[in-house]
């Protein structure tokens, strides 16, 4: 009898709950299932795609050519920018357990998964032409769609191999929480700020029942392909165990772990076993990839009632300790694992269930953060290639605010340079422990908080002024939990490049530290060698001695001796000809030392500000003058002091030379601040 064949390529939708295309392959067929012709059997398929995932460490296979979209054997999986891995191990790990998990799953309702490494354009009409081959037929090629542009540029190229081959593609959406087509408004005309997105779209019933997953699937279709470029069966090589999960990580990892970025093989050979699972002990994310640990974690968070981790999830959101703070669920969202719909409709569940159906309980807030995922997901696909453009989607939405602004970010140009700003960031060795031990977390774990996200973007954009796509490549390579919308759309937000732009958007974080870990204990987690530092100090450590820099920086050396020094001061002696840095730089180390605090030769206004941000043309000006002399009465810098948050204290000093904001004056809007810093010289300093 001739089979009538679908094909279901998977892509970043690894489950079988609230899954469009394995609710038509159901069986018995739903009613809402119109095919052509009866479907007898479905093919589910996963390419390991070789743009996305280093895929040399398999034996002999060739790697796809242009005309199936990829480069051949030049071809790495790295990133443009940096030319580090695009998906390291931690996602790598991830996105392999999660592929066997879902065969495991396909075989349990009567499927099954063939799994490929490749492209799928080289894959599905290969697969296309084998079953034609042999006297059966195709129904049609379905997958989800993705609106990211390498992702379209996919689709559009197998849209036109199919095409040729007389072969149906369908596309399903099933990404976003709320339905394109339920959003009240063309994508096109999706709000610029966010509170406005959700303003309009918020309600009850804003979005779609989940589709159950299928108690029993339509047949497995056994189909063998030769290989050939881009097509390497993983399925048919049993005889080589690639048919194992443990085998195929190996073959993955291999290339990773023979060629580590940026010299995080130190910080790494600390976590991973001579078996390479890797172990850490505080990780707040200890999960596997695959839905059915999705699911049990889905069903732990919101299980309880009013003790559940859910319901007290408004509060404990911004902490950075332990797996229960947040949900935990954004990798399981990014590869797939849970669909959007379940999880907003568990949380609504819980607030009904708590008493709290109006919009205070965890279950609302949780709803809101999953609004911000769809925020930036229809602003990928409104901004298409933008969202990784330097200038953002800023250059767009505002050509001129966007050239006004004139960012002149730092790139780095050696990565074996250890010196350079971006390698100390990346390899958290700043000396800024709230900024560290985050970066020690995601190179150690594969996930970081969103609080520590935050603070380490707004300390490589605006501390360093360092060019943020930079940031986003480090953060595609290492999270587990990546998505090109919320990663490229969040790093341009805190750059202030994206939406809503704003220049002020800007932590100081060690207040940030001192508020979300007010003992030190997160930082002395992943920084072991603050534990031996009072709580006090363990986000300043520099300060220790208490009595200013000076002091504190033989302290350091005798007790910090693996912790650096501040990079903001390494950055301060070697750029004194730009007293800008001079002085942001001060402001960033002094304004947490209060005993560097002293009078000022102008009266003080009654709340002087700590966290200040230039205005975009002071900036300009100030590169252009020359630097300033000893004794020399300063350079005045227009602020805008919009975010104050503590007394700042006067005057500065480092080793060699002093620097100490003269004077500051107040414009009658308050808004706007006159500044000189000066320099004197140490004699004159006491
Ligand atoms: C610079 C930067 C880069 C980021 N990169 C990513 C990324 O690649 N992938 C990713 O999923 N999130 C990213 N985020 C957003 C956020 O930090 C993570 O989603 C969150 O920390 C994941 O932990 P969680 O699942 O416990 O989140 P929870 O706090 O439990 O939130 C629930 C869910 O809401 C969504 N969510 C929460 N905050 C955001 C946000 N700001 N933007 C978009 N969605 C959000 C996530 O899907 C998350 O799983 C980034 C944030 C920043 C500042």
């Amino acid at each position: 009898m001739t089979r009538n064949i679908l094909i279901a390529l998977l892509r970043n939708d690894l489950r079988l709950h609230d899954h469009p295309i394995f609710h038509l392959c159901s069986e018995p067929s739903p009613s809402n299932a119109s095919f052509k012709q009866p479907v007898t059997h479905v093919l589910p398929v996963y390419v390991w795609d070789q743009r996305h995932v280093e895929v040399s460490g398999f034996a002999n296979l060739e790697k796809a050519g242009k005309r199936s979209g990829g480069k051949g054997s030049s071809q790495f999986a790295k990133t443009r920018e940096l030319g580090i891995w695009r998906t390291g191990v931690h996602r790598t790990k991830f996105i392999n357990e999660s592929v066997f998990d879902l065969r495991d799953r396909l075989r349990s309702v009567g499927s099954d998964l063939a799994m490929f490494a490749g492209t799928p354009e080289s894959v599905v009409p290969s697969l296309v032409n084998e079953i034609r081959d042999k006297g059966d037929t195709v129904e049609a090629v379905y997958l989800g769609r993705e609106i990211n542009t390498e992702e379209v540029n996919v689709q559009k190229r197998l849209e036109r191999i199919l095409q040729d081959l007389q072969c149906p593609i369908k596309m399903f959406e099933g990404k976003s929480l709320i339905h394109s087509r339920d959003l009240g408004f063309p994508v096109s005309k999706l709000p610029d700020v966010f509170t406005h997105f959700r303003k309009q779209v918020e309600g009850d019933d804003m979005f779609r029942p989940p589709l159950p997953a299928p108690e029993k699937l339509k047949p497995f279709a056994q189909v063998s392909v030769q290989d050939s470029a881009g097509v390497y069966s993983l399925s048919d090589k049993k005889d080589q165990g690639l048919d194992k999960k443990e085998t195929v990580e190996k073959h993955l990892l291999k290339p990773l772990l023979e060629e580590p970025v940026l010299g995080h093989d130190e910080l790494l050979s600390k976590v991973f076993s001579s078996t390479s699972e890797i172990d850490v002990p505080h990780s707040a994310f200890p999960y596997r990839g695959g839905e059915t640990e999705a699911l049990r974690r889905l069903d732990h968070y919101f299980s309880g009632g009013k003790s559940s981790p859910g319901a007290s999830y408004k509060e404990t959101r911004n902490q950075m300790l332990g797996a229960d703070y947040s949900t935990k669920f954004a990798a399981a969202l990014a590869h797939g694992l849970l669909s959007p719909r379940l999880i907003a409709q568990k949380a609504t569940q819980l607030d009904a269930a708590t008493g709290n159906s109006n919009n205070k309980g965890g279950g609302y807030w949780i709803l809101f953060e999953l609004l911000w995922r769809d925020y930036f997901y229809f602003v990928g696909w409104k901004f298409g290639s933008h969202l990784f453009t330097l200038g953002g989607i800023e250059e767009e939405l505002s050509p001129k605010s966007a050239s006004s602004k004139a960012y002149e970010w730092k790139s780095t140009s050696s990565l074996t340079d250890r010196k350079d700003p971006f390698v100390r960031w990346s390899t958290a060795k700043t000396g800024v422990p709230m900024i560290d031990a985050n970066m020690v977390e995601l190179v150690q774990t594969g996930f970081m908080s969103n609080r520590g996200r935050q603070n380490v973007a707004s300390f490589l954009t605006k501390d360093l002024g360092w060019n943020w796509r930079h940031g986003a490549e480090f953060f595609e390579s290492w999270l587990v939990d990546y998505d090109p919308n919320s990663n490229w759309g969040n790093w341009q937000y805190v750059a202030g490049v994206g939406n809503d732009p704003r220049s002020s958007r800007q932590f100081n974080p060690i207040k940030q530290g001192k508020d979300y870990d007010a003992q030190g204990e997160y930082v002395a987690t992943w920084l072991p060698v603050l534990r031996d530092v009072d709580e006090k100090y363990r986000h300043h450590p520099w300060t220790t001695s208490g009595a200013g820099w000076e002091h504190s920086a033989e302290n350091h050396k005798t007790t910090l001796q693996h912790h650096p020094f501040p990079i903001v001061r390494d950055r301060a002696y070697r750029l004194q000809r730009h007293p800008l840095h001079w002085w942001k730089e001060s402001v960033l180390l002094y304004r947490t030392s209060a005993s560097a605090a002293s009078s000022s030769n102008n009266a003080a206004p009654a709340e002087p500000p700590t966290r200040c941000s230039l205005i975009p043309h002071a900036r300009a000006n100030a590169h252009r003058r020359s630097p300033p002399t000893p004794g020399h009465r300063g350079v005045p810098l227009r602020t805008s002091f919009s975010n104050c948050q503590a007394v700042l204290p006067l005057n500065c000093s480092n080793r060699k030379r002093f620097v100490h904001i003269s004077s500051y004056r107040f414009t009658a809007t308050k808004q706007v601040a006159q500044l000189y810093v000066g320099y004197s010289t140490p004699d004159a300093h006491h």
